[in-house]
C-alpha cells in the first residue's frame, strides 16, 4: 500500500539482501520508522513485542526469521532451535507455526550450503504469496460491499475491529482488503474504526492506514459498535482473524465475540478475512481448543500518546495497585458468522464450507 503516494510493504529485504527491514508499528500512528533485522534475536522480538504484528505478517516475519538463523547456523540443530526459539514468540496466530513448518519443509532435505539462498527465496514467496492471497480475498470482499451498495445506494457503513489492515499482513490486509478494493473502485463506503483496548491497534493502526489511503472512516469506542447496529449506521462487520477452525469457528481480538453477538442481534452480516493460512485444520472447537495469549497486565494500566508539544509517552490510566488482566484474543463461535472471506472466494463458516473451498482438505 502507499504511504504519501510511496508503496510500500510491511517487511522487505533491504538493499544488502541479507538483513531483514520492517516498519515498527508500536511507533505509529505518530512515527513511521524502520527497523532492520539482523539476527534469530531480532526477529523473535519484534514479533514478541510487536513492532509487527498480526497473523500473515508474524508468519512472514518468522520465516525471514529463519533465514537470518540459517546465515549464523543453517545445521539441522541450528534450524531446530530457531523453530523453537520463533515459535515461542506468541502462541495464538496459526500463521507463525504454518510459516516455520513452510520453512522446515523447504530447507530440511537440503545439504547444509544450500540452505541459506533456499530460506532467504521461500521466506520472499511466503511474502508473495500473503500480498497476492489478500489482493485476491480484497476482490471477493469487494464484490459483497457493491452489493450492499447497489441495494441501498448510499455510503456503505463497515465496522471493523482491531487492526486486519495491510499492516498486520505483508500487503493489503485481510478484513481490510475488501475496503481498499471497493474504495478503489469507487465504491462509496465508510470505516467505523474500534480502537480496540488495550493496545489500541484499531485507533493507532486501522485509522492511520486509512487515514494515507483517504477512506473515509472514524474512530470509536470498542463499545459503541453496539450502539450504531441497534440504529442501523452498520450494514456489515469485517474483522481478520488469527487462527480458523475446520468448524469455522474465529479466533480473532479481544471484544470480536462481543462484536459479532451485537450483530446478530441486529441482522447486521458478520464477515471474516480468511487468507487459508490462517486455518488451523487440527483443530475444530476453537473455544476449547485455541490457545489464547495473556500478555503483560502493563498494556492494560498504561497508555501510550502524544502530548501537545509532540512528546510521545506512557501514561499510567489505572491507580496504583489495582490489578489487571490482559487476554488478547476471543473466539467467535461459527454460527455467529455470516461468511468467511477467503482468496478462493465466500463461504459458510462450516466444515462444509471450508471443504468446498478447499477439497484438498475433505
Ligand atoms: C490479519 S491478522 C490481524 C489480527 O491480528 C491482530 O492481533 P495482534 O495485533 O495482537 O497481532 C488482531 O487479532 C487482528 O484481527
Amino acid at each position: 500500500m502507499k504511504i504519501n503516494g510511496t508503496p510500500y510493504r510491511t517487511i522487505w529485504l533491504a538493499k544488502d539482501g541479507k538483513t531483514v527491514e520492517i516498519i515498527d508499528q508500536t511507533r505509529l500512528p505518530h512515527e513511521l520508522v524502520v527497523m532492520a533485522l539482523r539476527s534469530l534475536d531480532d526477529a523473535a522480538r519484534s514479533i514478541k513485542d510487536m513492532w509487527v504484528r498480526g497473523a500473515p505478517l508474524i508468519g512472514a516475519t518468522a520465516a525471514y526469521g529463519m533465514a537470518l538463523a540459517a546465515v549464523g547456523d543453517a545445521s539441522d540443530a541450528g534450524l531446530e532451535r530457531a523453530y523453537q526459539v520463533l515459535h515461542a514468540t506468541r502462541p495464538t496466530a496459526i500463521n507463525l507455526k504454518w510459516a516455520l513448518d513452510e520453512m522446515m519443509a523447504a530447507l530440511k532435505t537440503l545439504p547444509v550450503g544450500e540452505r541459506i539462498g533456499a530460506a532467504y527465496q521461500r521466506a520472499a514467496e511466503i511474502c508473495d504469496e500473503d500480498s497476492a492471497q489478500n489482493a485476491a480475498l480484497g476482490e471477493h470482499g469487494a464484490a459483497i460491499i457493491a452489493e450492499h451498495h447497489k441495494a441501498k445506494r448510499r455510503t456503505i457503513n463497515i465496522l471493523t475491529h482491531c487492526n486486519a489492515g495491510w499492516l498486520a499482513t505483508v500487503d493489503w490486509g485481510t478484513a481490510l482488503a475488501p475496503v481498499y478494493k471497493a474504495f478503489d473502485s469507487g465504491i462509496p463506503l465508510h470505516v467505523w474504526v474500534d480502537e480496540t483496548r488495550p493496545r489500541n491497534q484499531g485507533a493507532s493502526l486501522t485509522a492511520r492506514e486509512l487515514n494515507w489511503h483517504g477512506v473515509p472512516h472514524t474512530v470509536i469506542a470498542d463499545n459503541t459498535g453496539g450502539h450504531l447496529m441497534q440504529h442501523g449506521m452498520v450494514d456489515l462487520c469485517i474483522v481478520g482473524t488469527d487462527r480458523t477452525t475446520r468448524n469455522g469457528d474465529v479466533c480473532n481480538k479481544i471484544g470480536t465475540y462481543l462484536k459479532a453477538l451485537a450483530a446478530r442481534d441486529n441482522d447486521v452480516p458478520f464477515y471474516v478475512g480468511l487468507p487459508s493460512p490462517t486455518i488451523d485444520w487440527t483443530v475444530a472447537d476453537g473455544v476449547r481448543e485455541i490457545p489464547i495469549e495473556e500478555r503483560s497486565a502493563r498494556e492494560q494500566t498504561h497508555i501510550f500518546g502524544r502530548t501537545e508539544d509532540g512528546q510521545v509517552c506512557e501514561v499510567q490510566v489505572t491507580p496504583d495497585g489495582s490489578p489487571a488482566v490482559n487476554y488478547g484474543f476471543d473466539v467467535t463461535p461459527a454460527r455467529l458468522v455470516t461468511g468467511l472471506i477467503t482468496e478462493r472466494g465466500v463461504c459458510e463458516a462450516s466444515p462444509e464450507g471450508l471443504r468446498g473451498l478447499f477439497p484438498e482438505r475433505a
